[in-house]
């Protein structure tokens, strides 16, 4: 799991430690070098002879990358650092400057900004030190201007993050140099895992600086190693009632496909068993798809209500939107017979237009931006889908708020807000956004879900680590499924089983 803390949390790490006199800049910077340095030998061979800018901001942000320049300089880089303010980190900026390092002072001569990104833009390496945890707001001044100005074709390195970014809440208010790589210190930080800025951050590098860091993480990250410590292996005394059982509400006339979806994926995902609510013509397609499925009411450990459903009734929805209250009421344990007790419940498309009252944590919604959008402002939120895409953990997490449910956002990074927990998944490949792959991800979240039902009704916090969980099996295969190409609903439901085993495999490796 990668964990990221929040700025507070990480200046409360540092401060018994600077107060102790612990060359925390040293190490950021050495460990800095050491990794553009790496990165030189791996892209050009040589490090001698290499040409590396420096984009230094006022801070101790602007430190970092000033000695790790120095410590390039030292190694044979030519290295340039460019100031953007009047203030700048003194010892840094004698360091680099002892070392042979030159400096641009942009400050000092703002006419020049656009030929001096012209020349950074043909070095090999732009490191990014702007600004780092200590950044408010858009990137301002001259900073903004030199990475507006700024083409593609360096490679970047950002210092600690990209400078500009939201680095509690993963928003880019203004322009931000994308980087190749983020070299960040002490821990991970939200806005490195959180979409949008996440996409800003290239491959992400956490260098231990010796800070220790108590309390839960503010944003987390599951890995494969993680679910797969998690996944329920049956044993011999296990049956499909102790392997969990889906109910699946899914699908109508006009849209068959969403139900052969979501059922083929809980099949696959490794259901005890699945049942399959709907009209019988749905019925007999995903019976004809997977004869694995039961159409008689019975028990059920958790719920998939909503995929293939349209949100009104007037939109010919055959019956559905009545089976999916019905399937609710259930997993609230209002209705004996349909379950015993509480059970978790997958909420998705046209399940999300009857979720107004508050929801337990175990009811799971899954809406993208657009869907969101509609439940927020059916709570009275005036907000528009473009603010969700800009701010996805805000409104997540006031839909959570505002609901009482998990919220799983699906997107490029997925992000899932629970009961005093959050998660940013970066595991789908760009291929897998086609129509169907949400309904296959209901159908796995589903299975996972009713695995662990009774304790996912215990414990508030644990729906969120198993949709989370979900989103990472579903990545694994898709692209298990294609690897590099285009990507068929169908075929990343068929390759789950593949998937859960590599995950299992590794459990023991
Ligand atoms: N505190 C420490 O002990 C350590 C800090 N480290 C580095 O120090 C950084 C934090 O340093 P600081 O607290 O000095 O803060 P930063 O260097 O991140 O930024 C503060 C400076 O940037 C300016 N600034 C803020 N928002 C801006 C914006 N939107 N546009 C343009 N300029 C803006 C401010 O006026 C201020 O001068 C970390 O990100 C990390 O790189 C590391 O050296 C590790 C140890
Ligand atoms: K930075």
């Amino acid at each position: 799991m990668i964990s990221a803390w929040s700025v507070a949390d990480v200046r409360a790490a540092e401060e018994p430690l600077l107060a102790a006199g612990v060359p925390l800049m040293d190490r950021a910077a050495f460990a800095l070098a050491t990794q553009v340095l790496a990165d030189l030998r791996a892209r050009r061979r040589s490090v001698r002879g290499s040409r590396v800018s420096v984009l230094a901001g006022a801070g101790n942000n602007g430190g970092d990358a000033l000695f790790a320049g120095a410590v390039l300089a030292r190694r044979g880089v030519a290295v340039r650092a460019v100031l953007t303010s009047d203030r700048v980190h003194d010892g840094g900026l004698a360091a680099l400057r002892a070392a042979g390092g030159r400096v641009v002072d942009l400050a000092a001569a703002p006419e020049r900004v656009r030929d001096v990104a012209a020349e950074v833009s043909r070095d090999d390496v732009v490191l990014d030190g702007l600004v780092g945890i200590g950044a408010s707001g858009a990137l301002r001044g001259r900073a903004a201007e030199l990475v507006t100005a700024l083409g593609e074709g360096p490679w970047v390195v950002a210092v600690d993050t990209p400078s500009g970014i939201g680095v509690d809440d993963g928003t880019v208010p203004g322009p931000v140099l994308a980087a190749d790589r983020t070299v960040t210190f002490g821990a991970a930080k939200p806005g490195l895992l959180l979409p949008p800025a996440a996409h800003l951050v290239g491959d992400l590098t956490v260098v231990d600086i010796g800070l220790t860091l108590t309390g839960p993480p503010a944003v987390r990250r599951l890995e494969p190693s993680d679910v797969a410590g998690t996944w329920p292996v049956p044993g011999a005394e296990d049956h499909k009632y102790t392997r969990g059982v889906v109910g699946l509400v899914a699908g109508t006339a006009t849209f068959p496909g969403a139900a052969v979806l979501a059922a083929s994926a809980a099949v696959r995902t490794g259901a005890g068993m699945v049942r399959y609510r709907g009209p019988d013509a749905v019925a007999r397609t995903v019976l004809a798809a997977r004869p694995e499925v039961v159409t008689a009411p019975g028990r059920v450990q958790s719920w998939v209500i909503g995929p293939g459903v349209p949100p009104t009734a007037d939109d010919a929805d055959d019956g559905q939107l009545d089976r999916g209250r019905a399937g609710l009421a259930a997993a609230r344990g209002e209705l004996a017979g349909l379950s015993r007790g509480p059970v978790p419940a997958v909420v998705d498309a046209g399940g999300l237009s009857f979720v107004a009252e508050s929801c337990p944590p175990w009811f799971v919604l899954t809406p993208h931006a657009g869907e969101l959008r509609t439940v927020l402002r059916r709570h009275g939120e005036d907000v528009h889908r473009a603010d969700v895409e800009a701010a996805p953990l805000t409104w997540a997490r006031r839909a959570h708020e505002l609901t009482g449910a998990t919220i799983l956002l699906k997107g490029a990074v997925t992000v899932v807000v629970g009961d005093g927990v959050t998660y940013a998944q970066a595991d789908a490949p760009a291929w897998l956004s086609t129509a169907g792959a949400g309904d296959v991800l209901a159908g796995i979240l589903g299975t996972m879900l009713a695995g662990r039902s009774a304790e996912v009704v215990e414990d508030p916090a644990l729906a969120a680590e198993v949709a989370a969980g979900a989103a990472v099996v579903h990545g694994l295969a898709a692209e298990r499924a294609d690897p590099g190409g285009p990507v068929a609903a169908l075929d990343v439901a068929e390759a789950v089983p593949g998937t859960v085993a590599e995950l299992l495999a590794s459990r023991g490796a």
